[in-house]
């Protein structure tokens, strides 16, 4: 907890939230909610009967395809969207629906929210000094302009950029940096629950580790929370503690992410894990894409319900299907849900026929930015040898005007080239076989 909300007496929310039957400490809970957005004829029901709890220090993920209301359910807890039925709990204490003014301002000192797109989310007008100030000026979180500036200029150095950027505009940073400043702003705040909404999905591959590791360093350091929202289930898969899979506004599956890899009972959930792109070519080819048909669900007299099966692995289901995904998971084989299809053999249907079965926990997935080689980068590394050796010989023995001991100065270089290169072989042997 930071300094200011232990110096605060009146808060409404007291230190602890309350505990699961495992002992651990519940901060945020969403217990059936409906999300619904226009009235009468033209009403969107974005969001169906969701529940999730979010325990203390956890990335807390929730996956889904574009449009099945995860940033719906982000905006609810941030109180921007209102609820039209259930309710939404932090620290045990009710924030969705009418609540005090003080109450209001105390949510949103406390949960914050890092949003997709770091251009549209920022102040074009404003400088990065004035948009990371403007929660701790609204909150009147310093003593004085002094400690306000040591804020800022903390922050803005936690996240990799550096004072003097703090007079410059969003628009003179590019997308990873822009980013990085919605990250101080959130950041500033001490709070301890962050919704962030598919924070890295507008960056360059190539930058979107860094902006993981940096909410991950956070997490680390201050103990923030996460809602995390992506589309992805290969983005989140090592990032979050647990992962909530929705589908059209209805939260089909709760498990941590391991339980959810190994055993993904709800067959949208199958659906999303086969359409994890495997590195291999070959075998993302022949990949069989498992379609998700929610026709396949009988609910007109079983009415589902969300249910825990066991593991703290939660999945949507009428009693039948519950009783079927049970068994499943008491055999504690974990599920091969991806399909390789052999192209040459066909069924009498004309099919490909099945060639192989793969747990999507074993799919290795290629590092979420490109790293290159590292042996390549080592030999990179190593090749001023040779430059320094013939540098030094040149000078000594005068070889251009030398002819004999310019040729033993070459053959020198390739000897040196070659056995830095059988280096670089036994190493990469070493490692692949
Ligand atoms: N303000 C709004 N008014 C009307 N409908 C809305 C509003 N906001 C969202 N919706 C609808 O609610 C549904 C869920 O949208 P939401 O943005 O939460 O999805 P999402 O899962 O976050 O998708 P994406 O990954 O594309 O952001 C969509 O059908 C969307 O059109």
């Amino acid at each position: 907890m930071s300094n200011n909300q232990t110096n605060n007496s009146a808060s409404h929310f007291p230190e602890h939230g309350p505990v699961d039957e495992n002992g651990r400490e519940i901060l945020l809970s969403v217990k059936n909610i409906d999300i619904t957005f226009g009235k009468g004829e033209s009403a969107v029901k974005a969001v169906k009967n969701a529940s999730f709890d979010i325990y203390k220090g956890e990335t807390f993920s929730l996956v889904g395809e574009s449009g099945s209301g995860k940033t719906t359910i982000g905006r609810a807890v941030i109180r921007v969207n209102p609820l039209s039925a259930g309710e939404i709990d932090y620290k045990g204490v009710r924030i969705s629906g009418k609540i005090p003014k003080s109450l209001d301002r105390e949510v949103i000192r406390n949960v914050q929210m890092v949003f997709q797109d770091p251009a549209a989310s920022l102040n074009e007008r404003a400088t990065v000094d004035y948009i990371i100030s403007e929660g701790l000026t609204n909150f009147k979180l310093y003593e004085n302009e002094a400690e306000r500036v040591s804020k800022v200029e903390h922050m803005i150095q936690e996240v990799g950029l550096l004072p003097e950027h703090l007079t410059r505009y969003p628009h003179e940073f590019s997308g990873g940096q822009r980013q990085r400043i919605g990250i101080a702003r959130a950041m500033v705040m001490e709070p301890e629950l962050v919704v962030a909404d598919e924070p890295i999905s507008a960056l360059d591959v190539s930058i979107r580790a860094q902006v993981l590791n940096l909410l991950k360093k956070f997490q680390k350091e201050k103990e923030v929370t996460y809602l995390f929202i992506a589309h992805d289930l290969s983005v989140v898969r090592f990032i979050s503690d647990r992962i909530g899979v929705i589908y059209k506004g209805n939260i089909v599956e709760v498990a941590e992410s391991e339980e959810l890899f190994n055993f993904p009972l709800h067959p949208y959930t199958r659906s999303l894990l086969s359409a994890i792109p495997i590195p291999d070519p070959q075998l993302e080819k022949n990949k069989k894409l498992y379609i998700y048909d929610p026709s396949i669900h009988d609910y007109s007299e079983d009415q589902p319900e969300f249910v825990n099966i066991g593991h703290n692995h939660w999945v949507w289901g009428n009693k039948k299907e519950i009783e079927e995904y049970k068994a499943i998971r008491e055999k504690n084989v974990p599920l091969q849900s991806i399909t390789i299809v052999d192209p040459n053999k066909k069924d009498e249907f004309g099919n490909a026929e099945k060639a192989t079965e793969l747990r999507a926990e074993e799919i290795k997935l290629p590092p979420l930015h490109d790293t290159g080689n590292v042996w390549l980068t080592v030999l990179s590394f190593l090749l001023f040898i040779p430059g320094i050796i013939a540098a030094i010989l040149f000078k000594k023995h005068n070889y251009i005007r030398n002819y004999k001991a310019c040729k033993r100065g070459v053959k020198l270089f390739f000897i040196l080239l070659g056995l830095i290169i059988l280096f670089y072989l036994i190493g990469f042997i070493g490692i692949h076989f």
